[in-house]
């Protein structure tokens, strides 16, 4: 057997441990040949690989980012080919199959390959947790660390000053690092994509915590809109992609807040700090069994499916389950933490 692997997406910390258990398992247990498109998509375009052995897997799993690197690019350009470029490229490289490693948008591309009879297997990766059909996805829970980690680091600022606190930070279209930093951080308000809030009732939360002899520490989604906002506040640019780049609200909503509570406000946006540096433990364990699990599926001919985490168990679930709909905070998890705001 004979597998290509690529990376896709933005990056985050556990790729390299899901690659390195993946090579593990698949070259010396299951005997496969691996090789790795470097920077996702491109290096299929432009047949840019490097084989993967032990040797190129040796102590990577500490590391952050990705020794595949890895792009926004699409197979679905006329460079690209779409299904047939990519079928070609695979019969060039004698390849049987291919590992994606991968977000909801990689997972999505996975299946239209599925469908176009490609033999894929998707890994999900990404710190927004976004992908459905697992429980988490790895790189969620160091980002949560970081966010953690800026939360505590912002209050001890914060309350020296009396200031108002606001923090951004990443995970698109879903609230999920948001809430889950916010509620380890103990932050007052946090406001996620998923349910707008006015600004008034966000100054009344900040004032409330005031009137307690605290300061207030807000999280923000980078995702979130006021409400009545026809479209999240977004930077000049364009993402890999061509998505508009999202980003800004914090430094949106500081001066709001200082405006009409008289409480000195300020923003920071945490930015790509959160998808730096080296995983945490559980992301390495979660992702060395995703990428075990991804190979397992391979010797077994399971295509066209997501290594999913189930509890404590990893599985595999159909790609169309993992992207049927975007994983995003429901209800009753943000109604529990809203009643604490303030
Ligand atoms: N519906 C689609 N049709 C064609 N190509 C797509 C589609 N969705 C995603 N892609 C391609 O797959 C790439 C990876 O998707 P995306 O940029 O959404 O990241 P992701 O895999 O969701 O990971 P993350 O959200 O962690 O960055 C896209 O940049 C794009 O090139
Ligand atoms: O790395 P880029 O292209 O700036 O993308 C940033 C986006 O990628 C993510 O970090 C992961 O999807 C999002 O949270 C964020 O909106
Ligand atoms: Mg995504």
């Amino acid at each position: 057997m004979r597998i290509g692997m690529l990376v896709s997406g933005g990056d985050c910390p556990g790729l390299n441990a899901a690659i390195r258990g993946a090579v593990l398992r698949g070259v010396d247990v299951f005997g496969f040949e691996m090789i790795g498109f470097m920077s996702g998509w491109r290096g299929v375009i432009e047949n840019d690989w490097i084989p993967l052995d032990r040797r190129a897997v040796r102590g990577i799993s500490p590391m952050g980012g990705t020794i595949l690197g890895t792009s926004r690019v699409s197979p679905f350009t006329d460079e690209g080919g779409g299904a047939e470029g990519i079928r070609a490229r695979m019969r060039e490289n004698d390849l049987d199959g291919l590992i994606l490693i991968g977000g909801n948008g990689t997972q999505t591309v996975a299946q239209m390959l599925s469908d176009e009879g490609i033999n894929v297997v998707g890994v999900p990766k990404t710190i927004d947790n976004d992908l459905g059909g697992t429980d988490f996805t790895f790189g969620f829970d160091t980002a949560v660390s970081i966010a953690t980690d800026a939360i505590d680091r912002l209050r001890t600022t914060g309350e020296s000053h009396g200031r108002c606190m606001v923090l951004e930070v990443m995970g698109r279209d879903a609230g999920w690092i948001a809430l889950h930093a916010g509620m380890a951080g103990g932050a007052q308000v946090i406001l996620v994509p998923e349910f707008p809030e006015s600004i008034e009732q966000i100054c009344e939360w900040v004032e409330s915590v005031r009137d307690r002899g605290r300061h207030s520490l807000v999280v923000v989604a980078e995702g979130f809109r006021l409400e009545g906002m026809e479209s999240e506040v977004t930077r000049a640019g364009v993402d890999g992609f061509g998505r508009p780049r999202l980003g800004g609200v914090a430094e949106v909503l500081a001066p709001m807040i200082e405006e009409r509570t008289g409480i000195e406000s300020r923003a920071t946006v945490l930015g790509h700090v959160q998808r730096g540096g080296v995983p945490t433990a559980f992301d390495r364990v979660l992702a060395t069994r995703a990428g075990i699990a991804a190979s397992d599926a391979v010797e077994a001919g399971d295509w066209g499916v997501m290594t999913s985490l189930q509890g404590n168990d990893i599985v595999t679930v159909p790609l169309a389950e993992a992207v049927g709909s975007l994983k995003v905070v429901p209800r009753d998890r943000y109604e529990q933490v809203r009643l604490l705001f303030g």
